[in-house]
């Protein structure tokens, strides 16, 4: 089955199709109503008869674009848009084996680190292999607003930033600030271009209160005080030149490390930065500032020594890595699905643990020699998995932070979980909010019981039953439900998957390309 908007050619479609006939129907008749017209008035205004309009009423009436748009013009009113400017809704045939190969995108992650730390450039960033996901648009909304410019080359995916002189930060786009939670990654960036600047508060997914207090804390020694007031962060800043002691961070956060090296990269002079985290994404914007010229011992680690320099100014490409997360989420649609799946160009190092699990759960799988990423760094390999029996592992399965198994690989786990004979008890401590959203996998058959808020335990193996579910408001837990939905037989639908593309790129075509019957449509 190809991915479609609304096929018409199968007993489905045509029922769908007199469906979205009779709500034209109502829409036509309320806003005739609205509009103070009977059907007679109506009809003479499109030069038609009263028992034409009945019949377009009641959903009887074929409507073609042309009419639909006269009719909107008579009732001065909107019918229809054309183009899916609704809400986006996947209609999910389950139960069909994926097959072949597929390549995995690099990070949203590190992708919004570093158009953050672009703006410590005077030169030119060249960016190469950024996803085009909703959350780097917001990221470059912003960045234009306050006159970065931004360009995408022919291919799409290489982006080059220029940076200019003064920032325009009276004229940032606040809504599209609000809706990311990586704003909050220009801190450190713009401590060395103001001395005082607002920015509107960071948002995010719906995990529960994510703090910000670790970013304050790791930036205070920087000269940075932040009040939180009406909707804005006022930031004052006092540069008193390199932190006199060691940074040390009070969460081995990934932003909160990002923003201390953002920091520290100008900061002119020697920063330490302990308990560091030293995950993918941190990696990679250590790799872009040192192309920028700044020192970075420690790479990997979780003491990172930074030696600043006050003027950052090189034209610099630099290939964004491999996403671990999507490359979990790709080999749990091959695991739930019983399938036999190449994952091309996974970044090993950041799926050791996860992989480690999954082979005491049973999983069979091989994977290829290493080879690096073209950021000349980061370990990758091609994962191939076969169909396996799966029980349920002897020990709870929580997370770390790096190299612990990841926070946002975690969800993953439930559905994979359902999908293996036994309890596995999963441990989110890290988010209040984003287990609970595990427990709609119940909705399509799993036995998941929610413990606590952090704390569910999947009773497997789950007889997966198709059904229509609203896509959870988070990220992770979107995507998991998802992928049940590929291994219950019949149809399912997902309602509202807006906040997939947040992070991943071409998702649905991808798993269709590989055998999944996956629908695109919207009301
Ligand atoms: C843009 C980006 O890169 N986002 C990632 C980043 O968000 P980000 O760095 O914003 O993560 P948060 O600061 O929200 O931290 C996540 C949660 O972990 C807790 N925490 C974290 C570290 C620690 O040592 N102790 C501790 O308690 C925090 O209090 C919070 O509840 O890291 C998260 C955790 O890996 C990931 O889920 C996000 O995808
Ligand atoms: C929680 C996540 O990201 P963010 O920090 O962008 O909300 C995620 O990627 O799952």
């Amino acid at each position: 089955m190809t991915l479609t908007d609304t096929p018409t050619d199968t007993a489905d479609g045509r029922a769908r199709e007199s469906s979205a006939m009779r709500r034209i129907g109502s829409l036509v008749r309320d806003a005739r109503r609205h509009r103070g017209l009977t059907q007679q008035q109506l009809a003479e205004r499109l030069g038609t008869s009263q028992s034409a309009i009945a019949r377009i009423e009641q959903g009887n009436q074929n409507l073609t674009l042309e009419l639909l748009g006269r009719l909107s013009a008579a009732l001065e009113s909107e019918l229809i848009s054309l183009g899916p400017t609704g809400p986006t809704h996947l209609r999910v045939a389950g139960g069909h084996p994926l097959q072949g190969s597929v390549t995995v995108k690099s990070s949203k992650n590190a992708a919004v680190a570093l158009l953050c730390a672009a703006l410590l450039n005077r030169g030119r960033t060249t960016l190469r292999n950024v996803a085009r996901i909703v959350e780097v648009e917001r990221i470059l909304d912003v960045l234009r607003s306050i006159g970065v410019s931004a360009v995408w080359d022919e291919s799409g995916h290489d982006l080059t930033l220029v940076v200019p002189d003064e920032l325009d930060l009276a004229a940032i786009d606040a809504d599209a600030a609000r809706r990311t939670r990586s704003i909050i990654m220009f801190l450190g960036p713009l401590l060395h271009r103001a001395q005082t600047f607002e920015l509107p508060y960071a948002g995010g997914c719906d995990l529960g209160t994510r703090t910000v207090q670790p970013h304050m804390i790791a930036l205070r020694p920087f000269g940075l005080e932040v009040e939180a007031r009406a909707g804005e962060y006022h930031a004052t800043v006092q540069h008193a030149g390199a932190p006199a002691r060691a940074i040390v961070l009070t969460e081995r956060g990934d932003t909160v490390t990002e923003n201390a090296l953002l920091a520290a990269a100008r900061t002119d002079g020697t920063t330490v930065i302990r308990n560091a985290s030293s995950n993918y994404m941190v990696q990679d914007l250590c790799l872009y500032l040192e192309l920028l010229g700044v020192g970075i011992e420690g790479l990997g680690t979780t003491t990172l020594v930074v030696h600043g320099r006050p003027v950052l100014d090189a034209d610099v490409d630099y290939t964004i890595s491999e996403d671990p997360v999507e490359a979990m989420s790709l080999l749990t649609a091959g695991i739930v699905t019983k399938s036999e799946l190449t994952v091309q160009r996974a970044p090993i190092d950041f799926l050791e643990i996860e992989l480690a699990v999954l082979a005491e759960m049973g999983l069979r799988y091989d994977l290829s020699p290493e080879y690096l990423a073209d950021n000349g760094h980061t370990r990758l390999a091609d994962i191939t998995i076969r169909p396996s029996e799966l029980h349920a592992p002897i020990d709870k399965i929580h997370p770390m932070p790096f190299p612990g198994l990841n926070i946002d690989n975690l969800p993953f786990f439930a559905v994979i979980a359902a999908q293996a004979s036994g309890s596995t008890l999963i441990h989110d401590w890290v988010y209040d909010n984003r287990a609970i959203h595990l427990s709609d996998l119940t909705r399509l058959g799993a036995d998941v019981r929610l413990m606590d808020p952090h704390r569910v335990l999947v009773n497997g193996p789950t007889r997966w039953s198709s059904a229509e579910v609203v896509c959870p408001p988070a990220l992770r837990p979107a995507v998991v439900i998802l992928l049940a939905m590929l291994a219950a037989k019949g149809t399912s639908v997902l309602r509202n998957v807006d906040i997939i593309a947040r992070g991943y790129e071409h998702l649905y075509e991808r798993l269709v390309e590989m055998g999944a019957h996956i629908e695109v449509f919207h009301d």
